[in-house]
């Protein structure tokens, strides 16, 4: 039988969090986990003055922790098979010779990044929710390593993420594109505009500057003859829509609150400098997966100021 206090009160558990949890113990989705163990490590007297609120079974915080577990684990599941699908759905069209693999490729750039973020609300509160979330691009770097390094081969991935076909461009453009994707996801999660920004302008803008730019951009940049004003001005438009729009879905799940004035000059501002840096000659520089999302995670820093 249980030796714990039984329940005797009707106050909810925010109340009991309140009453339990010193000022020094933040309150935060593992806090449920913290009160259990305070509870049943409380001294005595502190223990005996709430008498009245000692009155949570652990038992009900177990059960918590696990149904947090459960739900992230399974949203885990779910995103790396989509990653899956998608991958394979390119692969198939550029088979089928539907599209050209450097479209499949820029597709595929644009899609997985946007619509990984798209799942972040599938994750539970906990604050573990973010590492589950890491492990969906973490397992497609492994699987771009792999396959880089040609210790496997898969025709799929190969057709459907790099321009001529071959196993090592993995290890470039892709393996910066995951790697910021975990940067992002640990470091700012769905809790700041910082990462949500980044992550769009590095999909969604970085994306369709290629795909406008090779189609319709006949008049070059004048410091820059491989690019286009239709490519950077396409970047800087879809760019600051699409992170507007990601930052007004992520709002209406209450993950952030903003000045939408402020938030749309903030937006603009990133979506520039990003845009001016992808334009810039780098031949043999950095790779625009790394200096797009990497100035525009300073830019935001800068405008939003830090809100992890
Ligand atoms: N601002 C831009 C960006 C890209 N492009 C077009 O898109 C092509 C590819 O650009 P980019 O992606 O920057 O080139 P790479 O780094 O070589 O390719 P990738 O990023 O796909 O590895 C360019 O040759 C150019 O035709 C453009 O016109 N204007
Ligand atoms: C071609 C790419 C970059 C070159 O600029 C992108 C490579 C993408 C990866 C191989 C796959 C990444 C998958 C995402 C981490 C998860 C997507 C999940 C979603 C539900 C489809």
């Amino acid at each position: 039988m249980a030796t714990h206090p039984t329940i005797t009160t009707t106050h909810k558990p925010p109340l009991l969090r309140r009453h339990f949890c010193p000022p020094r113990y933040p309150l935060s989705p593992t806090t449920p986990f913290l009160t259990s163990h305070l509870i049943r490590n409380v001294p005595v007297d502190v223990y005996s003055k709430r008498r009245r609120f000692v009155l949570v079974p652990p038992r009900a915080f177990t059960v918590d922790l696990s149904n947090h577990l459960v739900r992230d684990a399974g949203a885990t599941v779910l995103v790396v098979s989509g990653a899956y699908a998608l991958v394979s759905s390119f692969d198939n069209l550029t088979q089928r010779q539907i599209i050209e693999q450097s479209l499949s490729r820029k597709l595929v750039h644009i899609l997985s990044g946007l619509l990984y973020m798209g799942c972040w609300p599938i994750f539970s509160t906990s604050t573990d929710a973010r590492y589950f979330a890491a492990l969906v691009p973490l397992l497609n770097c492994a699987r771009l390593l792999v396959h880089g390094l040609s210790l496997v081969t898969n025709e799929d991935l190969i057709k459907s993420v790099t321009r001529e076909g071959k196993p090592e461009e993995l290890l470039r453009g892709p393996l910066y594109y995951v790697l910021m994707l975990i940067l992002s996801t640990v470091v700012f999660w769905r809790e700041s505009p910082i990462g949500v920004v980044s992550l769009s302008m590095m999909c969604g803008g970085d994306g369709i500057a290629d795909i406008v730019g090779r189609r319709f951009g006949i008049h070059k940049i004048p410091y820059n003859k491989q690019k286009s004003w239709a490519g950077s001005i396409s970047m800087f438009t879809v760019g600051f829509l699409i992170s507007t729009g990601m930052l007004y879905y992520f709002s209406i799940f209450g993950y952030f609150e903003l000045n939408w004035p402020l938030t749309i000059e903030r937006v603009a501002t990133v979506a520039l400098v990003a845009t001016l840096v992808e334009s810039l000659p780098t031949k043999g520089g950095l790779d625009d997966n790394i200096s797009v999302p990497l100035v525009s995670m300073l830019t935001a820093y800068l405008s939003f100021g830090f809100q992890p």
